[in-house]
């Protein structure tokens, strides 16, 4: 076995606490510690003996097994049948020589050294006595309180390059020291205190080895799926979308169907034992970063799967519960829907199509988003695990998809306009090992569905171009990464605004079917409702301007200070003249100022632009400041293209020439420029930050469509008071 010094646990009785040592070494090498060193100043040499053959039982070859001073003690546990690798033994403890000598040349043998003298000493051994040094201490910790002057990084640094065996360091180590240690030359690092008395060992070995591997490692992720030939579903397709997202994929194959895209021919499924020794094959040796599971096949290997994630407990499950293809044949034998809800609460998340979770919700099927919501929720409430339903199956231009979890409250909505293909062979099974991928990878739940899902609707754009077989073809898993010339997960400023404006496309949708925007299109809009929207609008603007101010105090280019600046110019004074030209004093301006009052839609929105100013976020900002631009310039273009009806270019309209101002030309290059500077910053900015200026954008479309609402909200409940004031028996509604 060659030995992973990478990290390197040293037990302590006392910091283990009352799981005891046994319980926490088991834990840790199931997270990936490579070599466990039994240290225990207090036991007897009888004590540690039956300690390193109970641990050795533990381990079972998993990683190296050594004890920290006693030598006779390895012996007598080797000699008893125990497998013990080794010692380490310190400057004042028996000589490594000896230890050689008795242990023989296959033992892995290491020593304490610290200054210049110790590595002299090293030099003069007959070669291959010492196989690594313990070097430290890092910095000073209670764990050894007889320890040495503190090294500090540098001073490791400065050691490990004069010394010829690889250098483990110890002492004061914790998680953020990983990258520099490795970077200053370490083989490893050997902690005490940050396993031993770590809430989860296991999590956190696995975190320490995450950063070991540096955090531009790629994720490896496991699909425990069926086998589809025809290379558009199951693993194969797991395997594309995996290495697509930027993962290393790994598949252990529960069934293998004959299939092709019009259909499924036949099932074998070989028998369950085999599934698990390919699973334990992979988990002794591989640190599995995330596990997706598809098509089960049948009660035993759901058993099978369920076992092993006991055992190996991978960070990352989602299980994407495959029942039905999408050409309808079975895919899980009925009896074993009890075993898969078992096996469901094991995962992180879930995520069916519609049929799949009427099944697993003991419903009918949802034929409205609303009820496959709600279906969703009972689902989730009742396994207590997050669920992802995708609205595909509804019909419809739209094709939304929701994460939703019963535990924390969340219903966080994906819209999207449905993608016109019939190359959709393969769709679930892509998702979910995209969205495995995209977790490893680091991101949370929200931005690896976002990231997970603009992966797969490119995807499924270019998947007919394949033109691969007669019935419904697979999705492109490579249209863009070919497109780009390589794995980039990174949107270009084009990406940025299509996906954008398409995030927004429900909100869009409800704007255009809007009372207010319709009788303002068609000029039957109430006089009354108007005259509110104006002044509420001209309030806005006021509001606006100031932040538009702010955007160009943060912004980093003169060019963009420039804009913002000329644009709260354009916004306060030009608007303010043609608020004038419309409103009297009586509905809100008078002698420039404005007199009515902020409703509260009014307030709300020009709160969630301000907080977005307040953070200091110029990208976050911006991107707040993007749909007031962005959404009217759109109505007004559409308004002049006809699209509401021919009403606005028709002379007797009473709002004709304030519809103009929407598609003023000036107003549109400054939409254009705006456009360019938030795509710009998203496409420069890293995921996290992508993901809150689109948070803050969509929050103000959101704002928008309730501004555009708000005015006959507020006619309705005028009309409703004064009827009240005329008729006491009235009630308001
Ligand atoms: C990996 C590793 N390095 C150093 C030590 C310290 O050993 P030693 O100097 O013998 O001190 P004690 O551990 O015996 O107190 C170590 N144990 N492991
Ligand atoms: C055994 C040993 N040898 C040098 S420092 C040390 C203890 C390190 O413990 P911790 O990782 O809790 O600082
Ligand atoms: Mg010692």
């Amino acid at each position: 076995m060659s030995i992973d010094l990478s990290l390197y646990l040293v037990t302590d009785p006392v910091l283990c606490g009352e799981r005891g040592v046994v319980d926490v070494v088991r834990e840790a090498v199931a997270g990936g510690v490579g070599i466990v060193q039994l240290r225990d100043k207090t036991a007897t040499d009888a004590q540690i003996v039956d300690q390193l053959i109970e641990l050795s039982d533990v381990i079972d070859a998993r990683a190296a097994l050594v004890v920290n001073d006693r030598l006779d003690a390895a012996l007598e546990a080797r000699a008893r049948g125990a497998r013990v690798d080794g010692v380490h033994l310190g400057q004042s403890d028996t000589s490594v020589e000896r230890a050689r000598e008795l242990l023989g040349p296959d033992a892995i043998i290491g020593l304490t050294a610290n200054t210049a003298a110790h590595l002299d000493a090293v030099r003069a051994l007959p070669p291959g006595t010492v196989d690594h040094l313990g070097v430290g201490v890092i910095r000073p910790t209670d764990t050894k309180p007889d320890h040495p002057a503190p090294l500090g990084i540098e001073g490791f640094r400065a050691f490990a390059e004069l010394s010829e065996l690889p250098c483990v360091a110890i002492g004061g180590v914790g998680i953020d020291d990983v990258e520099a240690l490795r970077d200053a030359g370490a083989a490893g690092i050997a902690v005490v205190s940050a396993l031993c008395a770590a809430d989860d060992p296991r999590t956190e070995a696995r975190a320490f080895r995450r950063r070991w591997r540096g955090a531009a490692s790629v994720p490896r992720v496991l699909s425990i799926a069926g086998s589809d030939p025809s290379g558009g579903a199951g693993i194969q397709a797991d395997l594309k979308s995996i290495g697509a997202n930027g993962g290393y994929g790994m598949a252990a194959i529960t069934a293998l169907t004959v299939q092709n895209t019009q259909g499924v021919r036949a099932v074998h499924v070989p028998p369950a034992d085999f599934l698990r020794a390919q699973l334990d094959a992979l988990s002794v040796d591989i640190d599995i970063d995330a596990v997706k599971i598809g098509m089960l096949a049948d009660a035993a290997v759901i058993r099978t799967v369920t076992a092993w994630l006991d055992d190996a407990r991978p960070p990352i499950v989602i299980v994407d519960p495959v029942m039905v293809a999408t050409s309808g044949d079975r895919l899980l034998e009925e009896d074993a829907e009890h075993a898969l809800r078992d096996l469901l609460r094991r995962a992180d998340l879930v995520t069916p199509n519609l049929l799949e979770l009427a099944v697993l919700a003991d419903t009918v099927i949802a034929d409205s988003w609303p009820a496959a919501i709600a279906d969703a929720e009972r689902l989730s409430a009742d396994i207590g695990v997050a669920v992802l339903i995708k609205g595909g199956h509804l019909g419809g231009d739209q094709s939304p998809d929701a994460f939703v979890d019963a535990t924390t409250a969340t219903v966080q909505q994906f819209p999207g306009t449905r993608i016109d293909t019939d190359a959709t062979h393969g769709t679930g099974c892509s998702l979910s090992s995209a969205l495995a991928t995209q977790r490893a990878l680091g991101k949370e739940w929200p931005q690896a569905v976002i990231a997970a899902r603009e992966w797969l609707r490119e995807s499924l754009r270019a998947g007919a171009e394949l033109q691969v077989g007669r019935g419904h073809g697979p999705i492109d898993h490579f249209a863009g990464s070919r497109a780009r010339g390589g794995i980039d997960t990174s949107p270009t400023r084009d990406e940025v605004v299509t996906q954008w404006w398409e995030h927004i496309s429900a909100i869009r949708a409800d704007i255009d079917e809007l009372p207010f925007v319709r009788a303002l299109a068609d000029g039957t809009l109430d006089r009354g409702a108007f005259t509110h929207y104006l002044a509420q609008d001209a309030l806005y603007l006021s509001g606006y301007a100031r932040v538009l101010a702010d955007a160009a105090r943060l912004a980093p280019t003169a060019k963009e200070q420039a804009f913002w600046a000329n644009s709260a110019h354009g916004s306060i004074v030009g608007e303010l003249e043609l608020h004038a030209q419309w409103l009297t004093p009586d509905e809100g301006v008078s002698d420039g100022t404005f007199s009515a009052t902020p409703s509260p839609t009014t307030t709300a929105y020009l709160d969630h632009l301000r907080s977005s100013a307040y953070g200091g976020d110029y990208a976050q900002l911006i991107a707040a400041l993007l749909p007031c631009f962005w959404l009217y310039t759109d109505l007004g273009l559409r308004l002049g293209e006809g699209h509401f009806g021919d009403f606005a270019r028709s002379m007797t309209h009473p709002y004709a020439s304030w519809l103009r101002t929407y598609a003023d030309e000036s107003f549109a290059e400054a939409t254009q420029q705006a456009i360019e500077y938030v795509a710009s910053a998203a496409a420069a900015s890293d995921g996290e930050g992508r993901m809150r200026m689109l948070r803050a954008f969509e929050a103000s479309a959101r704002h928008e469509l309730a501004f555009f609402a708000e005015p006959l909200r507020h006619e309705s409940c005028v009309s409703a008071l004064s009827r009240s004031s005329a008729a006491p028996e009235a009630k308001m509604v």
